[in-house]
């Protein structure tokens, strides 16, 4: 058990951080499909959108998908995570539309839908396979009514909840996307070693903020990431040969016990939190202050005089966090909707357009 003995000296609260991370890395094996997105404009947000807009055509519709979102969280948490990041892939790459959902057609390697994209290669089959469940119940009670972007953006907002964030009401009314294409992805996804820059150019090319930025990557506060994507942060700083300064000893030691700087498995996977690593908290914000950030983009956060204020103000006041969040996530839910047949459908099966 090397990663418990080399925190030997360390505080017990270390050590249980080291084991959550040990026993995590064992625990998540994980295949991962993503998807893609393109620069999406922001028109009109909420106009298009309302509370109660299934009131007469599916009034039970929050009931089907939450009686599968409590069921999934019960056998999978992992859900949880997976489908809140599945709807930030959706509306960033031609905006909430399901356009993330849809399978490449078999014929070739043309065409490839979003999904399959490289940027979404990690996105767990476990949110993609709750929607797919979800709408299979809407569609037995309401059939052809509700999109499967409206029940991406429900089951995101129940599984924020069940995990112990806020419950927000979720606007409705989006339609579901007829473009799909892997080659929209890479522009309009975040990478992890991204600077605080280029994360508000993305983030302000969709209509959000730097607050936006902060609060919205609070979903960090839950989930898992490859070793891929912070390897270099533990051996060779940005060419430097050197760790990034910025990592707490205990967590570097931790980290590279899992994840060797060459021919590491490549299906091992960390705790975003490695306090509470399925919990929606505001402990995110916290551990930034404390240099466990997992990503270069999350550690980044507390570094930016822009944005640290805002890192110090969530840390500080959970109720803050989650009033922030609820609102940041009807924004980014509002991002590129579309009504009408002209350029939406409502699809039967959410991994197949209409024809
Ligand atoms: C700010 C820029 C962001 C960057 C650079 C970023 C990057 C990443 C990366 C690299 C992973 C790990 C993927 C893997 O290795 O499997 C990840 C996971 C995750 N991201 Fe982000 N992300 C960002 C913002 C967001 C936002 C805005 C949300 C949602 C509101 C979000 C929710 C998640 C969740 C929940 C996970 C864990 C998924 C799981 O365990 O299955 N991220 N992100
Ligand atoms: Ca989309
Ligand atoms: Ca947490």
């Amino acid at each position: 058990m090397p990663v418990l003995t080399s925190s030997s000296s360390s505080s017990s609260s270390f050590t249980s951080i080291s084991l959550s991370i040990f026993l995590l890395l064992i625990l998540y094996n994980t295949t991962v499909i993503c998807s893609a997105t393109t620069r999406t404009k922001t028109t009109h947000p909420n106009r298009q959108l309302s509370v109660n807009y299934y009131a007469k055509s599916c009034p039970q519709v929050e009931q089907l998908i939450g009686s599968i979102t409590s069921q999934q969280f019960k056998e999978s948490p992992v859900s949880g995570p997976a489908t809140i990041r599945l709807f930030f892939h959706d509306c960033f790459v031609e905006g909430c539309d399901a356009s993330i959902i849809i399978s490449s057609k078999q014929q070739g390697n043309k065409m490839l839908a979003e999904k399959d994209a490289p940027d979404n290669k990690d996105l767990r089959e476990e949110g993609f396979e709750s929607v797919r469940k979800a709408k299979a119940v809407v569609e037995s009670k309401c059939p052809g009514v509700v999109s499967c972007a409206d029940i991406l953006a429900i089951s995101a907002r129940d599984y924020v909840h069940l995990a112990g964030g806020p419950y927000y009401q979720v606007k409705k009314g989006r339609w579901d996307g007829k473009i799909s294409m892997a080659s929209k992805v890479a522009s309009n996804i975040p990478q992890a070693n991204f600077t605080v820059d280029q994360l508000l150019k993305l983030f302000s090319s969709k209509g959000l903020t730097l607050e936006d930025l902060v609060v919205l990557s609070g979903a960090h506060t839950f989930g898992f990431a490859h070793c891929q994507n912070f390897v270099s942060r533990l051996y060779d700083y940005r060419g430097s040969k050197q760790p990034d300064p910025v990592i707490d000893p205990r967590l570097l030691r931790a980290l590279r016990m899992s994840c060797p700087h060459y021919g590491g498995n490549a299906d091992i996977v960390a705790p975003f939190d490695v306090t509470t690593p399925f919990v929606f908290d505001h402990a995110y914000y916290g551990n930034l202050e404390a240099k466990l950030g997992l990503l270069a983009s999350d550690q980044a956060l507390s570094l930016d005089p822009r944005t640290k204020p805002i890192v110090q103000a969530l840390a500080k006041d959970k109720q803050k966090f989650f009033q922030a969040f609820a609102a940041a996530m009807e924004k980014m839910g509002s991002i590129g909707v579309k009504r009408g047949r002209k350029h939406g459908e409502k699809r039967k099966d959410c991994s197949m357009h209409m024809l």
